[in-house]
Parts: C-alpha cells; structure tokens; sequence
C-alpha cells in the first residue's frame, strides 16, 4: 500500500503545482501555511458552491443545508447566496446563521430537546419551520403561542423504522431512537393528530433523517416506502428526507453523488406514489470534501519493533471523528502530493491522551521529517463544529479560497479568547 494520495478525495479545484506540490482554488498549501500558521483549515469555495448548487439544481427551495457539518457566517452566506435553507440545530447555530444576514423564514430549527427559549426566539424571528420533535415539544409551542408568541410552521419528525447501515452513533432511522416520533407503533400518527388540531401550529409536513455517512441507496428507498405508506391518507404538502449521503474518505470508497442520490431519491419517490414535495438535508456532502486541514510534524518517534508515531499540531480537538467513531482519513504532504508513500506511521496529536490518534494506520513518503506540513483531506465536515478546546489547546482558523486568493474567514483562537467566559 505504497500509492499516492488518490486525488478523487480532494477538493474540485485542487491541481499540482510546478514542484509537484497541492495547489487549492490558486493557492498554495505551502504558502497558506507559512501566512496562516498551522493546524489549518483550508475550503475550497467553488467546491462548496458547487456541491450547493447541485442540491439546489435539485431540489430548488427545498434543499436545506444541515449546518451542523460546517458553519460559520461566510459559510451561512455562501450556502444561503446559492439558494440553500439552513437546518440549525440549536439556538447558537440559529444565532450565526442570523448574524449572517440570512433571513429567519430560511431557517430550519431542529433539535430532540429544544428549550423554551429557543422556541421562544425562533417563533419571534419567524424560522421557516420548525421540526417537531416531541409531544413535550408541542407542550412548549403552545404555551409560547398563548403567551403571544406567533404559530410556527412545523414538520414533524418521525423515525420509519429502517436502520442505515452506518455507525451506532449515528444511525437514527431505527425505532430504538431518541430522535422523532415513531412509524410503527402509531405515535407518529397521533402526534399528526394533535398537530393537526392545533391552533398553535400550520403542520405542514413530515421529516425523517435515517442517519449520517451512508451510501447505500437503499436505505433511503427503504425509508421512503415506509414514508409513502404512512404520508398517503395525509394530504401534507412536505416531505424531507433528511440528510445523510457519505462521502468517500479513504482509497477505495465511493460514494453517490449528490444528483445521482437525488435522482434516486425523486424517483424512488415517484414509484412510491408520493406526492408531497420532497426535500434533502444534506451537510456532510456539501462541505466535506472541500477541506484539507493542514499540520506541522512536531516529532517523529520510531519505536524499535513496534511502530513509528508522528506527532503533529493539532488533534482531537480539530478532528475527534477518528476518536469517536473510529474514522478513517488518508494523509499526505502537500509539498509532494504525488508521492508514494511506502511507510506506514501512526499520525497522533498534541493532546494528553493516547487515543488522540488522527491516522492509525498512514500511508506516508519515505522522507517525511520533523518541520514537513502534513495534511489530511476530507476534514470540511464535522472537524472544525465538533472542535473543542481540550488541553486549551487554541481552536484553528478557516480559509476559503478562491481563484488564487485567500480569505480569512475564522480566525485562530488566542489565549485571551481562552478567558473570555472565564470571570472567576
Ligand atoms: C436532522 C438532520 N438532518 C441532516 C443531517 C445531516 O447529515 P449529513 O451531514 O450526514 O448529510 C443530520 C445529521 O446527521 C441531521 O441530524
Ligand atoms: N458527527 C457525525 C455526524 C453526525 C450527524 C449529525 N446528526 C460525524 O462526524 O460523522
């Protein structure tokens, strides 16, 4: 296993330079770590976009960008400028994404346990929808709506009973679910009841998310024939079926593209019979594989008989995905991305923890060496949301870049924004 880094995996727009180094949007890797610093992110905007308009050429006003992936507001921006509605699944996600100048009506407010001050702030602001999660939920609605808040139009969220082939963690098509309202034993059908006699909500729809990083085709088809039995004596103008499209990270996966899933997804509705409009949630097949993230190597430690260890600048807390799910990445130095890479390393971060590993298994150039930027691609989705300060360690910038311009649109964190909440 000595190939180079398969170039599927990275952004559209990444091409080789004159001295066999990874160029990006015009921009060089080397270069944008030198003005940057490192652990860097680095999103490819036009991939971004592209990815955007996809989903949109699809699905028109009905494809929902599930923020939850990426966000921040040039982000928000950039999805909302290319005709996406923004899933949020909090009321801070609601909060960039209005800081960015999207207007509330596009905003899709999720979430199993939304507090009243969420409701609250969402219902004043005039979210475009609001996916009901639970009876609870509805308890909160209408107490908001007789205290003078105004009626939102809701989706409700059911679980069809269809387990996504992905990991536990994130599988939630299945009935053992803390997410939605149940197909099979009938609660889903009472909570539409309720809803339906509500003044204090316009129902609107059905929603059902069967999971994250799955490819096969069928799962969906599976979910969608038990949507089209459960939504026919409805009459309900619309149907989400969530997100979930994988994306390949390492050699040899593949994975559908986003009009090749919506075409599926429209015509295995279609067969269905179903006549609600159908839209998609997508956040992982927008944004993942428009980034790299880039590292310094810090140490090398060759452990006689055992392994290798490389150690670099960041870790999990710019990508707990291979921590929490045992994800996989490839990795590659942007200097010669088209290298062999016949020695097998571990890649480990800065923290205090042994199982802050982010490649367990890497592929690497024969001279790598202390000082080389390393990267790893596929990282434009839940790494730089799911990043966490642990260790205090400083939380890594964004850029986007475009054209052979870099735009700084996250900056890193500095310690003084370590005490910021910190009044003691
Ligand atoms: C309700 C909902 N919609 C959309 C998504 C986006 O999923 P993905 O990033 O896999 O497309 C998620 C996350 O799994 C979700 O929970
Ligand atoms: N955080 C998960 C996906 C969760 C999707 C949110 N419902 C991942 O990185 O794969």
């Amino acid at each position: 296993m000595s190939a180079p880094l398969p170039f599927h995996l990275l952004p559209d727009n990444a091409t080789v330079g004159d001295r066999g180094q990874l160029v990006i949007g015009g921009c060089d890797l080397l270069d944008l770590a030198e003005e940057f610093g490192t652990p860097l992110f680095v999103y490819d905007e036009d991939h971004l976009r592209a990815r955007a308009r996809e989903a949109v050429a699809a699905f028109g006003d009905h494809a929902t960008y599930a923020s939850k992936a990426f966000l921040c507001r040039a982000m928000a921006r950039l999805v909302h400028e290319e005709g996406m509605s923004i899933d949020v699944a909090t009321g801070g996600e609601m909060a960039v994404a209005l800081a960015a100048d999207v207007p509330a009506g596009r905003l899709h407010l999720h979430g199993n346990n939304k507090s009243g001050d969420e409701l609250r702030e969402a219902m004043a602001a005039g979210v475009g929808r609001i996916i009901v999660d639970s009876f609870d939920e509805m308890d909160r609605i209408e107490a908001l709506v007789a205290a003078g808040s105004p009626a939102p139009r809701v989706l409700l969220r059911v679980t069809p009973g269809v387990k996504a082939e992905t990991h536990e963690f994130v599988a939630t098509g299945q009935d053992d679910s803390k997410f939605g309202f149940t197909v099979a034993t009938g609660v889903a059908l009472e909570a539409v009841r309720r809803a339906e006699a509500s003044d204090a909500m316009d129902l609107v729809g059905i929603h059902c998310h069967i999971g994250s990083q799955v490819f096969e085709a069928e799962s969906f088809a599976k979910a969608l024939a038990v949507l089209a039995t459960f939504t026919a004596p409805l009459d309900l103008p619309e149907l989400v079926i969530g997100g979930g499209l994988g994306v390949p990270y390492v050699t040899g996966e593949q994975a559908p593209s986003i009009s090749d899933w919506a075409a599926e997804l429209t015509s295995a509705a279609a067969s269905l019979g179903i006549t609600a409009t159908l839209g998609i949630e997508p956040g992982r097949a927008i944004a993942a594989a428009a980034a790299v993230t880039l590292y310094t190597v810090g140490t090398v430690k060759p452990l006689e008989g055992i392994r290798t260890y490389v150690a670099v600048d960041g870790g999990m807390s710019d990508n707990p995905r291979p921590v929490l799910y045992g994800s996989g990445y490839e990795t590659f130095l942007p200097r010669a991305v088209e290298a062999e890479r016949p020695q097998q390393v571990r890649v480990v971060g800065k923290h205090c923890e042994s199982g802050d590993i982010l490649v367990r298994d890497a592929q690497v150039p024969s001279d790598l060496a202390v000082g080389d930027v390393l990267a790893t691609p596929v990282t434009g989705a839940y790494g730089h949301s799911m990043g966490s300060n642990y260790n205090k360690v400083l939380r890594p910038p964004v850029v986007f870049v475009r054209d052979g311009d870099a735009r700084l649109v996250v900056r890193r964190e500095t310690p003084e924004d370590l005490l910021r909440t910190d009044v003691g």
